[in-house]
């Protein structure tokens, strides 16, 4: 059989091959290491002319020790979602900041997704690189690798990647478990840790809920429809040209559900909580810092801002002039300079200046939530609309507050027979929410719901009582203060001469009365010695 010119190519090609595998043991190990770089490099350009395939590597390695990059994390999160649909070998972990468990792509695994029609492939690496010091251990680095035909070199580069990167980011917020975060201060700090984060955070697992807080269903709908609506609104901040961000001010008596409900907007929004603890701050700078630190979709609270700080005063940082002005008009106690050193730094101006100035912008989709027992004593500037967008005042009981309780603390759907009673009580008397959940709140395994509504009747009419004492009271104070604002009134009302004479007739007047008191003692003493001398003269002539 004569052999044709193909299966001659063919047998060179084979024979060709064989001798380089054969060979190439040999050239690895004899080989001098710069002349093996250089046939790696030549051959690597030699073979990317031909290859249409372009690759981008994403290596774990970051600028920061101990730390991965976040490219290399977010392109993790990215396949979390997409290799457990496709890939042969996944590789389970429990999520950094999550209690489920996430899978990802396995050491050599290829992945492939698609986008606007363009198939693309990921590959997952570890590179093994010798150390260069005797006795340390090999490092290892791992990268996702990028595939892609080099026809689509703009669209992966330009749209992509960026697509890559925003869902994967989402992925992580959609997975991650929600944190409550408070604010340390910078110096208690060993020194070691001087330069973390100034937050330090725990899990926030928290089970308030809207369905679950004593308010009047319309006032509850708004504020939940107020939420919803703001957490969709990226778009329409962008186009009127506003940080996307929105302030709420919550006030009202204490007990009446203010940090309850700050945890059930946070669940309701899937929102981590930055619990900011002012007088922890040292200065403004400091504010300024833990500003940028929190993350979007979060909700940064100052709860009571009246006790936090003096933020009653003036705008201005006080010289010790201002300040003596101040301390004569009662508005600030009066320091010597070293306790002022001492003293809390941040001022009103650069509070404000972090909820609704420049630096205000960072971050994005957040809510800023500012609690307080007295709304009247904050400076307007501070609640003013635009800072502190909407206001809600959280107040005692109402009887529809108290069905939504009873329904949640004893299960009661239907009107009971002791509602009656509760509503005209409710009517009459003030009670605060924490004091009806804890009267319905059955203490022992006999508490019925009949036995914890007649002890919220007790408490009601407890309450009802006492504000008709206090009413009393303050009835009674208001007649006397009437009074001796008449009495000084009526002082004013005379000139310097007539009220000597006011005085001297009071006094005449005084001495009179002393007298006429003093006569009629007398009197009485005479009369009585008279008496007795009567009786006397009686006795003797008896005898
Ligand atoms: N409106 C409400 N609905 C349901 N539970 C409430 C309500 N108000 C208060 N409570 C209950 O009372 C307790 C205290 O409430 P919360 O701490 O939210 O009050 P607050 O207004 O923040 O008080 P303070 O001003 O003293 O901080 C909570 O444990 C909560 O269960
Ligand atoms: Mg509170």
């Amino acid at each position: 059989m004569l052999a044709t010119p193909m299966t001659l190519l063919w047998a060179s090609v084979t024979s060709s091959v064989t001798t380089i595998l054969l060979l190439w043991p040999i050239f690895e190990r004899s080989c001098p290491d710069g002349l093996r770089r250089y046939f790696y490099r030549y051959t690597s350009i030699i073979t990317g002319y031909f290859n249409p395939y372009i690759d981008i590597s994403f290596s774990d390695v970051s600028e920061v020790w101990f730390k991965r990059s976040d490219a290399y994390l977010t392109v993790e999160t990215y396949l979390s979602d997409k290799a457990p649909k496709s890939a042969k070998r996944l590789k389970a972990e429990l999520g950094k900041d999550s209690s489920k468990v996430v899978l990802s792509l396995d050491v050599n695994q290829r992945v492939m997704d698609e986008f606007r029609g363009v198939k693309i492939w990921w590959t997952s690496n570890k590179d093994v690189n010798t150390s260069r010091f005797a006795g340390y251990p090999d490092e290892t680095t791992m990268s996702y690798m990028l595939t892609f035909h080099k026809r689509y070199r703009d669209l992966i580069i330009e749209s992509y990647l960026e697509h890559v990167m925003k869902e994967g980011k989402e992925i992580g917020v959609r997975n991650r478990q929600r944190k409550l975060y408070t604010n340390c201060p910078n110096e208690k700090l060993p020194w070691y840790m001087m330069k973390r984060s100034l937050w330090s955070s725990i899990f926030f697992e928290h089970p308030a809920s809207f369905e679950r807080i004593g308010l009047d269903p319309e006032t509850k709908q708004e504020i939940v429809d107020d939420l919803l609506t703001f957490s969709k609104s990226k778009n329409y901040y962008e186009k009127i040209g506003k940080p996307w961000k929105r302030g709420y001010l919550l006030y009202g008596p204490p007990g009446t559900g203010k940090s309850t409900m700050i945890a059930a907007m946070a669940n309701l929004l899937e929102y981590d909580v930055y619990d900011l603890e002012l007088t922890a701050v040292k200065d403004n700078t400091e504010l300024r810092k833990l500003m940028i630190e929190t993350t979007a979709k979060s909700i940064i609270v100052i709860e009571d801002i009246d006790c936090s700080l003096d933020l009653t005063g003036q705008r201005k940082k006080k010289t010790k002039k201002s300040s003596d002005d101040d301390d004569e008009n009662g508005i600030i106690p009066k320091k010597d300079s070293k306790e002022e050193e001492k003293s809390n730094k941040v001022t009103l101006s650069g509070l404000l200046n972090v909820i609704d100035g420049l630096w205000s912008a960072c971050g994005g989709e957040r809510l800023i939530i500012f609690t307080t027992n007295y709304v009247e004593k904050l400076d307007p500037a501070l609640i003013r609309k635009g800072r502190m967008d909407k206001h809600i005042e959280l107040s005692y009981c109402s009887f529809e507050a108290f069905k939504v309780l009873a329904k949640n603390y004893l299960d009661l759907d239907e009107k009971h027979p002791m509602f009656d009673t509760i509503e005209r009580l409710m009517g009459e008397a003030k009670i605060i929410p924490a004091e009806v959940a804890e009267n319905l709140m059955p203490k022992s395994s006999s508490d019925d719901a009949d036995k914890c509504l007649s002890k919220l009747i007790q408490a009601l009419e407890q309450a009802k009582e006492e504000a008709a004492k206090k009413k009393d009271e303050e009835e009674k104070l208001k007649e006397e203060e009437a009074t001796k604002k008449k009495n000084a009134g009526e002082l004013k009302g005379l000139n310097v001469k007539e009220v000597a004479q006011k005085k001297e007739n009071d006094e005449v007047k005084v001495k009179e009365e002393d007298q006429a008191a003093k006569w009629k003692d007398e009197d009485v003493k005479e009369e009585e010695e008279d008496q007795a001398a009567k009786g006397k003269d009686e006795d003797v002539k008896v005898e």
